[in-house]
């Protein structure tokens, strides 16, 4: 048992879904996974383990932002030894041709955090997904008919920022796709555990034309995403 995860050694596989939400952890495990076992309920961050196609995964909720996800992230590699490490997240759009429910592949992050300031004495690391889970996972968007965006996300600190419209704005001319608050944290501790790590990503909203999902359209583009991640995990 670590920290903030009630599970003895074993208990989680060594390939792992990371959603935000843990009730979308518990969807994943109930909708996609056979033979499961919840191996966390600390905090209410659901863990469960389980088999896709004969092969055992586990799926853990990460809580939202850079700090939530270290957290887990840490202790799954750590004292978990996990070693490949899917976020399966939502997003919020900044180009005018990403649309809603749209699925992106974070090749890479951009972040307001400073977390990786302080951890490399003012330098910018850049995090960087893993090219074989990237490159998979492309693969089986395009058999599945749904051709996944690649690109630059911007991992943020601020659900809510004063004046945000600006600095969106200048993200998508530099061809930032979209928003959401985790990705570069799990790519910098991948890169220094030398573990395999990938961010899918469902576009929820759009940040220039404020269009949402609503929950059912929600759930049936985040079944993609999940097949995706799945899918790509295996391959
Ligand atoms: O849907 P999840 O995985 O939680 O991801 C996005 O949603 C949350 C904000 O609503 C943040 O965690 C953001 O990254
Ligand atoms: O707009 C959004 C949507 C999802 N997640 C975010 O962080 N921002």
């Amino acid at each position: 048992m670590s920290t903030h995860i009630g599970a003895k050694k074993g208990d989680i596989a060594e390939t792992i879904l990371l959603p935000g939400d843990p009730l979308r952890a518990k969807y994943i495990a109930e909708n996609f996974l056979e033979d499961v076992t919840c191996y966390n309920e600390v905090r209410g961050m659901y863990g469960y383990t389980g088999t896709y196609k004969g092969e055992r995964i586990s799926v853990q909720g990460t809580g939202m932002g850079v700090p939530s996800i270290s957290i887990y992230v840490n202790e799954l590699i750590q004292e978990f030894d996990v070693k490949k490490l899917i976020r399966v997240g939502s997003c919020g759009a900044l180009q005018e041709d990403v649309k809603v429910r749209d699925v992106i592949l974070a090749s890479t992050s951009t972040t307001d955090s400073q977390m990786n300031r302080m951890t490399f004495g003012g330098i910018d690391f850049a995090p960087t997904a893993n090219f074989d889970l990237l490159k998979n996972a492309y693969e089986v968007g395009e058999t599945k008919g749904i051709k996944p965006l690649v690109g630059n996300v911007f991992t943020s600190d601020s659900f809510y920022r004063d004046n945000a419209m600006d600095l969106f704005k200048q993200l998508a001319e530099y061809n930032v796709l979209a928003v959401e608050m985790e990705t570069t944290a799990l790519y910098t501790l991948a890169a220094k555990f030398n573990r395999q790590a990938l961010a899918v990503l469902t576009v929820s909203d759009h940040i220039l034309t404020g269009e949402e999902t609503t929950s059912e359209e929600r759930q049936t583009t985040f079944n993609d995403m999940i097949e995706i991640a799945l899918e790509a995990s295996i391959k």
